[in-house]
C-alpha cells in the first residue's frame, strides 16, 4: 500500500496518537488493528448480513421506511446518489441506529430501530456490534484528541448519544466483463465525525490523494479502516482531512464476487455545535468556517445533497 498508518490501538495511546493523527492529516484515513471488536462477532454479523440480502426483493422492500431518509431499515438499489453524481450507486443497504429510551431528550432526532423478522439473531448481533463500534470509535477519538493537543477525553461528551448509524452494505457481483472497474459507490466524502469500516479487505475501496491519484486501501482481514468525515474536517479547520473515496468493481475474479461491508458512521450528538477549534487556527490556516452550525443542521444539509432527505 502506501504510508497510510496501520496501528494497533491495544498500545498506549500516547505512543500511537502521532502516527494515527499524521495519517489522518495526510490521507484522511488510517488502518486500526486490535480494535477490540471480537472477530467472532464480526463473522456472525457478516453471515447475518448475507442472509438478509439474500431474501426476496419484496421481503426486503417491506422494511423500507417511507419519509425517513433511509435512517433506519432497508434502502434498495437505485436510491443513494453521491453529491454531484449522475447515476445511482450499485448498492443496497440496511441502517441500524441508536435506540434511545422513551422520553429521552434527543428522541426526536433518532427514530426507533426496525429489525427483520426473517433473520434470527439479527437484532442481538447488530446491537452488540453497534456498541463495539462505538467503543472502538471512542478510543480512536481519544488518540485523535491527543494528536490535536486536546485532553484525551475531549470528544467523549461531543459524541455521547450521537446520531451514529451502522450501515450493512451489499454490492452484488458483476454480470459481465464490461462492468469490471465500474463504480460501485461513486466518489464522495463522508458527512459524519469519523467512519469505522469493516469488510474492506474485499478489494475496491480507493481514496483520492492530495496529488489527485486514486490509492487502493488494502487492510489486513479483520482490521478497521477509519476515515475522517466532513464534520471533523470542519471542526479541525481542515487539519484532519475528510478525503474523497469510492468503491470500484475490482478487475478480474474479485469483480464477480459480491462485496459486503459494514461502515459505522460515528456522529456528534445532534445538539453539539461545530465551532472551529482554536487549536486548529493559525496564520497559515485562517478559520475557514467562522459560522458555527449544529451537528444536526449540518447533517440535514448534506443528506439533501445525496438524495436521502
Ligand atoms: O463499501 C465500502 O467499503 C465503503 C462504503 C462507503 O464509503 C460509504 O458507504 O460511505
Ligand atoms: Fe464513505
Amino acid at each position: 500500500m502506501s504510508d497510510i498508518a496501520s496501528v494497533s490501538i491495544a498500545r498506549p495511546l500516547n505512543e500511537v496518537a502521532e502516527e494515527i493523527g499524521r495519517s489522518f492529516e495526510e490521507y484522511g484515513f488510517a488502518v486500526i488493528r486490535d480494535h477490540g471488536i471480537p472477530q467472532e462477532l464480526i463473522d456472525r454479523a457478516e453471515a447475518l448480513s448475507k442472509q438478509f440480502f439474500a431474501l426476496p426483493a419484496a421481503t426486503k422492500q417491506a422494511y423500507k421506511i417511507e419519509g425517513s431518509g433511509g435512517a433506519r431499515g432497508y434502502t434498495p438499489f437505485g436510491v443513494e446518489r453521491a453529491k454531484g453524481a449522475e447515476v445511482h450507486d450499485l448498492k443496497e443497504f440496511w441502517h441500524v441506529g441508536r435506540d434511545l429510551p422513551q422520553g429521552h431528550a434527543l428522541a426526536e432526532f433518532m427514530a426507533p430501530n426496525v429489525w427483520p423478522d426473517e433473520v434470527a439473531g439479527f437484532e442481538e448481533a447488530f446491537s452488540a456490534l453497534y456498541a463495539a463500534f462505538e467503543a472502538a470509535g471512542a478510543r480512536v477519538l481519544e488518540a485523535t484528541a491527543l494528536h490535536l493537543g486536546l485532553p484525551q477525553g475531549f470528544f467523549a461528551p461531543t459524541v455521547e448519544d450521537g446520531n451514529s448509524v451502522m450501515r450493512l452494505l451489499h454490492y452484488p457481483p458483476l454480470q459481465d466483463k464490461s462492468a469490471e472497474g465500474a463504480i460501485r459507490a461513486a466518489a464522495h466524502g463522508d458527512i459524519n465525525t469519523i467512519t469505522l469500516l469493516l469488510g474492506a479487505e474485499e478489494a475496491g475501496l480507493e481514496l483520492l490523494t492530495r496529488q489527485g491519484e486514486w490509492l487502493a486501501i488494502d487492510p489486513p482481514a479483520g482490521a478497521l479502516v477509519v476515515n475522517i468525515g466532513d464534520m471533523l474536517d470542519r471542526l479541525t479547520n481542515g487539519r484532519l482531512r475528510s478525503t474523497t473515496h469510492r468503491v470500484i468493481n475490482p478487475v478480474g475474479e474479485a469483480a464477480y464476487r459480491a462485496r459486503y461491508s459494514m461502515p459505522f458512521f460515528l456522529h456528534f450528538r445532534p445538539d453539539y455545535t461545530i465551532e472551529t477549534l482554536a487549536e486548529c487556527i493559525d496564520p497559515a490556516r485562517p478559520d475557514d468556517h467562522p459560522e458555527p452550525i449544529s451537528s444536526h443542521d449540518f447533517l440535514l444539509q448534506r443528506l439533501r445533497e445525496i438524495n436521502l432527505a
